[in-house]
Formats: structure tokens, sequence, C-alpha cells
């Protein structure tokens, strides 16, 4: 029989960090019992992603999640972080021994994506402090916040890029800060929020040997010292790197067939019949081992679940005996006691045996002890949990079979009423703030589209340029290049805000399931600060081509020109935010915005002399057929036309096409428009809530 020595898990020596934060969160110790996963396949199936899971993740600790690709790992990792949307979830979750408050627990953790969510507009402080100020008390100073944030910079190595901007990732081409400070600035940004638990997927990817080993080291300091607890996913990590990790969760095929420390997974898979060959590393091996998915896997899974279930019995039978010092605890001592000299720590062993399944794997025997410390301790730290470990029910997996089975599906990760510690006035002032900074700093947004404007300006003046008066030439052309100048106006704005929308909601997504802000103040901050860019396009636009073209050059004309026009590129932006809400695709979203587009140009009255009878209706739900008409109706109001023989023309406004000419005067035509910008402002904001309680966002 082999036993574990509880010696193998000695305190290692971090890095130097920086000097502390201030503040620490309570330590917070996560299990999991009998999760199972399956999503829905097209025919009809359920297809299983986790089996019966059963497991921790130790407070004060660094807990790596191990196995090949596709072998569950981001589905436990999204799961255990409680930020899991659709497919069929089973089992139960808790943290320090109570059932865990999905909604609650997701506003005291961080999860970090592998694809880090940023923005690329800001500085790594502004980042941090736009964090702060919304996620903190509005009550706590701005200096103590600000305080807050330099320190974190600090912790996280950040001080000498705090002023740069984050800058864009694209493709790996980064124009900003480095892969690895993007990645602290995420693990920052939890930190700011005195999130307990930190989820990283992924932590290392694209970084190189240094970086990666420099921040697992960062998340060990983080997990010892600052008392939080993290898990992360790793694929293939190095011999440095591993020397950081505290405890491995290993899955393969969806199924788990290790979760302890990580100094005695070796011990364990010896006993099991499979020995580590010295010139292999533990990760390798154990990679080798998962590898196995005929033999090894399917009993190496049976194995850990009947010591789960046997470490479920030793747990109820226990329960009435009084907690025991966390393992989390003792090692902290251990190391502010030995300045991380560590060796032989003392450890609270929880005497629990377990024995595994039959012989095989190479004829060693697999029985196994384990210290309180390796497989399956679940034990919170002394005065964090209401009292012993309950046994958990029967590992069934089936579904329903727990009674916090509910707990898991609602509320969804990205709740828009999420409890936000700031008030809208607070949340909508600050988002504002970071809006028009994004708006000026970047120059997509600026110099490409007032460039776009103004291309399309010259190119319709240089056709129309100077309208002449007479009769059927200054008739068509004025009808003609008002249809085109409106064009320019409807889609334009369209396309560029559906764009923006998109690269916003991935910002905006992470932030709302952080419960950074309510979504309305998103929705007002982001109308608010568009304006005056938008009008400064549209005098832009309206300016040049006005006086290129040439139309009626009287005051008045123009206002109602530039009127008319705002009022349209305002409603073809919230067509295009309209659009970017129907599809998570981008491409997606501009197909439909374009099917949109033709319909409203088509049916302005200039095209047709006629417009079937099943069509009519378009025009009447038209903005463009509305504005075109006010448009027309404004240029020829007045208008001096020569006739033959250069007669003029006694009532310009008689020549309006009859199509075009809706019976309208144009204060009303203006009045419908602004009527269908509110109705779609409202049916936006909407329709986004609706999205993102269904998590399509
Ligand atoms: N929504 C989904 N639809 C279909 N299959 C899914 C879905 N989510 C997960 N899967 C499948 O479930 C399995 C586990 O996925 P998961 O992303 O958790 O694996 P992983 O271990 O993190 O893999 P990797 O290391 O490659 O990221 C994979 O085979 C994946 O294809």
């Amino acid at each position: 029989m082999a036993t574990l020595d509880s010696g193998s898990s000695t305190p290692k020596t971090p890095r130097q960090h920086s000097p502390s934060l201030s503040v620490n969160p309570t330590p917070c110790e996560i299990e999991f019992r009998g999760v199972g996963f399956s999503i829905a396949t097209k025919d009809g199936s359920r297809l299983p992603i986790l089996y019966n899971v059963t497991g921790f993740c130790g407070s004060c600790r660094l807990t790596a999640c191990m196995g090949a690709s596709g072998a569950g790992k981001s589905t436990l990792l999204k799961i255990l972080a409680c930020n899991i949307s659709g497919g069929d979830l089973q089992g139960e979750i808790l943290v320090n021994g109570s059932l865990v408050n999905p909604k609650e627990f997701r506003k005291q953790s961080a999860v970090v994506w592998q694809s880090d969510v940023l923005l690329a507009t800001a500085t790594v402080k502004e980042a941090l402090m736009t964090s702060a100020l919304l996620k903190l008390p509005q009550s706590m100073p701005h200096a103590k916040k600000e305080e807050r944030v330099e320190q974190i910079l600090s912790e996280l190595e950040l001080q000498h890029c705090k002023h740069t901007l984050i800058g864009e990732d694209v493709d790996g081409a980064v124009s900003g800060i480095s892969g690895g400070e993007r990645r602290r600035v995420s693990v920052g940004i939890g930190l700011v929020t005195d999130a307990h638990s930190i989820f990283l997927d992924e932590p290392t990817t694209g970084l190189d040997s240094d970086s990666a080993e420099a921040l697992i080291s960062l998340l060990s300091h983080l997990a010892v010292v600052k008392r939080r607890t993290i898990m992360c996913t790793i694929h293939q990590p190095s011999s440095d790197i591993c020397e950081n990790f505290d405890n491995l969760i290993l899955l393969s095929c969806g199924r788990l067939l290790y979760c302890g420390a990580w100094s005695q997974a070796d011990a364990y898979f010896e006993a099991a019949g499979f020995a580590r060959p010295g010139y292999r590393s533990t990760a390798e091996h154990l990679l080798t081992v998962c590898k196995d998915k005929e033999h090894a896997v399917p009993r190496l899974a049976l194995d850990y679940e009947q010591l789960a279930a046997a470490r479920a019995l030793e747990g109820k039978r226990s329960s009435a005996a009084p907690l025991q010092a966390a393992p989390s605890e003792v090692r902290l001592q251990a190391v502010a006691s030995t300045s991380g000299q560590g060796s032989g720590a003392p450890r609270a062993d929880a005497a629990g045996g377990a024995h595994g399944g039959g012989g095989g794997g190479g004829g060693a025997s697999r029985h196994v002890s384990f210290t309180g410390d390796t497989v399956l301790h679940v034990r919170a730290p002394r005065g964090h949990m209401s009292g012993g470990l309950d046994a958990p029910e029967p590992v069934t997996g089936r579904k329903g079979s727990f009674a916090a089975a509910a707990a898991f599906v609602l509320p969804p990760p990205e709740e828009p009423d999420a409890e936000v510690a700031t008030s809208h006035f607070y949340q909508v002032k600050v988002l504002s703030a970071r809006f028009l900074r994004s708006w000026w700093r970047s120059p997509v947004n600026l110099v490409v589209q007032g460039a776009q404007y103004l291309f399309f300006a010259f190119l319709i003046g240089a056709t129309y340029w100077r309208l002449n008066s007479e009769l059927v030439a200054g008739t068509f052309d004025r009808v003609a290049s008002l249809w085109f100048v409106a064009s320019c106006l409807v889609l334009q704005p369209g396309n560029n805000a559906c764009s923006i929308m998109y690269g916003q909601k991935p910002l905006l997504r992470r932030e709302l399931s952080n419960g950074l802000y309510h979504y309305s103040s998103f929705f007002v901050a982001k109308s608010l600060t568009s304006l005056p860019f938008q009008a400064m396009f549209a005098a832009l636009f309206n300016t040049a081509v006005y006086f290129l073209v040439g139309y009626q050059m009287v005051a008045t004309k123009f206002v109602v020109f530039f009127a008319l026009m705002f009022l349209m590129l305002l409603i073809s932006e919230t067509l295009g935010i309209l659009c970017a809400g129907f599809h998570r695709t981008e491409l997606v979203g501009l197909i439909i915005l374009s099917v949109f587009y033709l319909p409203l140009l088509m049916f302005t009255g200039f095209i047709q002399t006629h417009t079937p009878v099943y069509f009519a209706w378009i025009k009447h739900v038209s903005y463009v057929a509305y504005g075109y008409s006010g448009l027309v109706k404004n240029e020829f109001g007045g208008l001096r036309l020569l006739g033959a023989r250069d007669v003029p023309v006694p009532n310009a406004s008689s020549l309006i096409p009859v199509n075009i000419e809706n019976g309208l005067s144009i204060t009303n035509d203006a009045l419908v428009m602004l009527g269908i910008l509110i109705g779609m402002r409202l049916i936006v904001y909407f329709q986004m809530l609706f999205a993102i309680r269904h998590h399509w966002l």
C-alpha cells in the first residue's frame, strides 16, 4: 500500500514580487460535486462534455486544470466561475461550504478569458481605474481608488507601461502593450475589485516561456500571499511553470482522473500503476497517460470516482468533528514564517483514507492513502464555513439529482440587472468619459469616417457641380443629387455604427457579467457621447455637399437641409446598432443591414414612377422616404427655374414628382422622423436587453 507523505506539499519559495496590496479578500474554498454538462446536438441527442466531476479548488492556492485538447477544461472553468450558458448542467458547487449563489459569486470573482477583452483606446491605468470607479463603492474617495490602482500596477509590474495605450491585438500583431502585459492587465481588473477567486483560461497562450513563467509565478504569489483562489487551464506546462502549481485537476474526455496536490500526483499515478519514467516531467507523463483513452482513462476515472465517493462518506462520518485548520492557512503561515524557505511545513492531516479499485496497470497495488491536503480535500478555512462538510448526495450524474441543480441555471452570466456598486448617474458619467476618450483616440472613428464623408461629398459635388436653373436638367439633377446625398447618410452611418457596436460587444459582455454597470447606463452614455461626433460628421458632409452642388443659397434652407440630414444620420446609426443586435457574427449583422437598405432606398419615390400596391406601406414607415421628400420640398420651395425662352417657372414646387411629394409639410416630415428615431432607439434598447438575457449579445 502506498502512503503519500504530507511533506511533499512543502511551501515553495515564491518569486519576489512587489509590496502587498492593502486589501485581501476572504479566502474562498470551492468544491464541486457530481458536475455533469451536456449540450444538445442537431439530431436531438445530447453530447456529454463533462461526466460526474467531483473535486475542489483550494483557497490561497493555484490550481492547474490540465488535459488534452477537448478534455473539458474550459467548460469546467466556466462552470466553476458560474459563467456557463446553454447546455444541461448537473451537480452542485459549494463555496466555503455553502451552495454557491451564482450572481453573488460572479460579482466577487474574476474571469480572464483566453483572448483578453480590453479597450484598445484606454491606457493600462485607465482600464484599471474604470473598473475601480465602477466596481468599488461610490462612497469610497477617488484618491483611495487611485491608490488601490497604483498598488495593483506595482503588484503586477505594470508601472512602467501604465500610461501606454493597450492597443489592438490583431492576429498576434500587437500595437500597444505586450501579450504578457495584456494578460496582467486582465488579472489586474479582477484584483482591483478584490475578487476572491480568479479563473484564467489558458493564461499562457501566446506568451514566450519567460513571460509565461513570470505570469504563473505571479499567480502563485497572489494565491499564497494575497489569499486568492486561483484556477487556470493550461496546456503542456514546462517544469518551471509546474513548480508554481499547488493543486492539479486532471481531465480526460470529460472525466476527472485526479484532483489534489500537484506534489502528490506522481505518487498517486505510480500507485495506480502508471509510474512516471525519469526522463519525463510530471506534466508530460500525465498528458501521455491521458492519451490512452481505451484503457487508462476509464480505469483512472473509475478509481477517482470511487475515491470521491469514499471521501464523501468519510466527510459524512466526520461532519460532527470540529474543523481542522485548513492546510491553506497553515501553508500561508509557513510562507510568512519561513520567508519562503519552507521545508517541512506543518500540515493538517484529515486522516482520510481512500481505496482505489482492483489491481491492474502493471500489477502494482493501487491502495492509496491520502492526507487531507491531497485528493478531494475540501475543507474551508476556519471561520468561513458554517459547519462541517455535508456529505454529497450519491454521485449519480442524473439531471436534478442535486438539490442545488437550479442554482446553476439562473441567473445567466450576463445578468442585466446585476447589482452594481454605483448609481446610474455615476455610471453614465464614468462611461461617457470613456466613450469620449475612445472617440478621440481612435483614428478609425474620426479620421477614416471624416475622410469617408468628405470623399462622398466631393464625389457628389463634382458630379452635380453648380446645378443650373434650366427647367428639365435643373429639376432632374436636383431630385437625383438629393437622392444620392440622402443615400450617403443612410449607408455610411449604418455600416459604421454596426461595426463599432460589434467591436464594443465583447467588452460590454464582460463588464455586464462582472456587474460593473447597468446596460441602461451604457446605452445612455453611448447615445449621448456619439451625438457631438455625429453632428461633426453631418456638418462636414452637409456643408461641403450643399455648397459644391449649389443648392439654394438661403440660410433657412441650409438649416432645414442640415436638420433633415442630421435626423436621417441618427436614424441610420440606430439601424446599424439594431442590426448588430440580431446576430453574434459581424458579417451576418452587416448582411441584415444591407437587406434593410435596398427597400429603404428603392421606395423613396425617386427611382420608380409607380409603387406596387404591396410595397406601398414601405413608404409610410421609411425614414428615408420622409427625409428625402422633405429635402426635395425644401429645395424646390421658392426655387427660380427657367422654362422655354428663359421664362421663369411660376411655382417650382409643382415640379416635384408625385411619388416624392407625400403631402406633408417639411415640419411634419421632420416630426415623423423624430418619432421614428425615438421608436427605433427604444427598440434597440429592449432588443439588446433581450439579447443580454438570452445570451445572444
Ligand atoms: N457549445 C458547444 N458545442 C459543441 N461542442 C462543444 C461546445 N462546447 C464545448 N464543446 C466540446 O466539448 C469539448 C470540451 O470543450 P472544452 O473547450 O471545454 O475543452 P478544452 O479541454 O478546454 O479544450 P482546449 O484545450 O482545446 O481549449 C470539446 O470537444 C468541444 O468541442
